[in-house]
């Protein structure tokens, strides 16, 4: 039999499992690939917010990227949490050594507001992480300290979008989760242009959006998707998880990774 593709996440870990490398490796898993992980910083987090981060060593991190590298091989790469200045640019040197697509998240705070990037990350993010991207997926707040540019409505995603291409990735997808109607992303190489909607879910539990859908990019790309056709995949799995997201603990709970395994109400919880 042969292997399934082979997807690496270089990522937090998110002790209540719903974003993070938790959700990155059920998201792979889902897209019927093999999931590995370059673990970057432990947060103890849950439904109410992150209670405290403790970020790794540079040379684990490195150590950790070269072991799967080295032998196993990748297909596609994802990043999301990467906590400090000295963790993004030594990602970013070790993504310049990969030929295989890269999909960034460049995560700056939880759903909470609790920040899981230094302040002072911003310029290597800029400078040095984004243009090592295939495709870079920022929300509406990371596309606004990272670029200046403000987004209240759809037609402020395109000037989002070309704000993001300046600083080198080859796609920017920006995801219109946060705004008050659709939620509507935009994907474009500064070319092509394609709008990703999808009617807003009234569920609050949406913890683990964005490294949900740029884990299910990567899966696509591993697999052989051009970028169009992954993010189109990816945007479907991310809606049918949200409709599908569950109440835990007392705040914002999961989406539903695996959602299109279950039959209803096989598989829940009794509270
Ligand atoms: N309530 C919702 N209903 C439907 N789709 C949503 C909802 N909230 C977010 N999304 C979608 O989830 C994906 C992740 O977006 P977003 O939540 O903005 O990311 P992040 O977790 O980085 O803030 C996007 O495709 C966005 O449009
Ligand atoms: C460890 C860790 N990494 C990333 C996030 C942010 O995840 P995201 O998918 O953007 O979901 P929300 O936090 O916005 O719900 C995280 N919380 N923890």
């Amino acid at each position: 039999m042969s292997a399934p593709a082979r997807v690496m996440t270089v990522a937090g870990s998110d002790s209540g499992g719903g974003a993070g490398i938790q959700a990155d490796l059920k998201t792979m898993l889902a897209f019927g690939t093999h999931g590995m992980s370059v673990l970057t910083a432990v947060t103890a987090q849950n439904s109410l917010g992150v209670q405290g981060a403790w970020e790794l060593p540079a040379e684990a991190v490195e150590a950790q990227f070269r072991s799967v590298v080295d032998d196993i091989g990748v297909q596609a790469v994802k990043t999301g949490m990467l906590s400090s200045a000295l963790l993004v640019e030594t990602v970013a040197g070790l993504l310049g050594g990969i030929t295989a697509p890269v999909v960034i998240d460049p995560v700056g705070v939880s759903k909470h507001g609790d920040a899981l990037l230094a302040s002072d990350a911003l310029e290597a993010v800029r400078c040095g992480l984004l243009p090592t991207a295939t495709v870079a997926t920022p929300n509406l707040d990371e596309v606004e300290q990272l670029t200046g540019v403000r987004v209240d409505t759809e037609a402020d995603l395109r000037t989002a979008a070309e704000a993001v291409l300046a600083h080198g990735p080859r796609w920017a997808l920006i995801k219109g989760g946060h705004l008050r109607a659709d939620a509507v992303d935009l994907l474009t190489d500064g070319t092509e242009e394609h709008w990703l909607r999808a009617p807003r879910q009234d569920n609050r539990h949406t913890h683990g959006t964005g490294c949900t859908l740029a884990s299910a990019v990567a899966a696509g790309l591993a697999t052989g998707r051009s970028v169009p056709e992954a993010v189109h995949e990816a945007k479907e799995y991310v809606t049918g998880a949200i409709a599908a997201g569950f109440a835990l603990g007392g705040g914002i709970g999961p989406v539903d990774h695996g959602w299109r395994f279950r039959k209803p109400a096989v598989g829940r919880g009794t509270e």
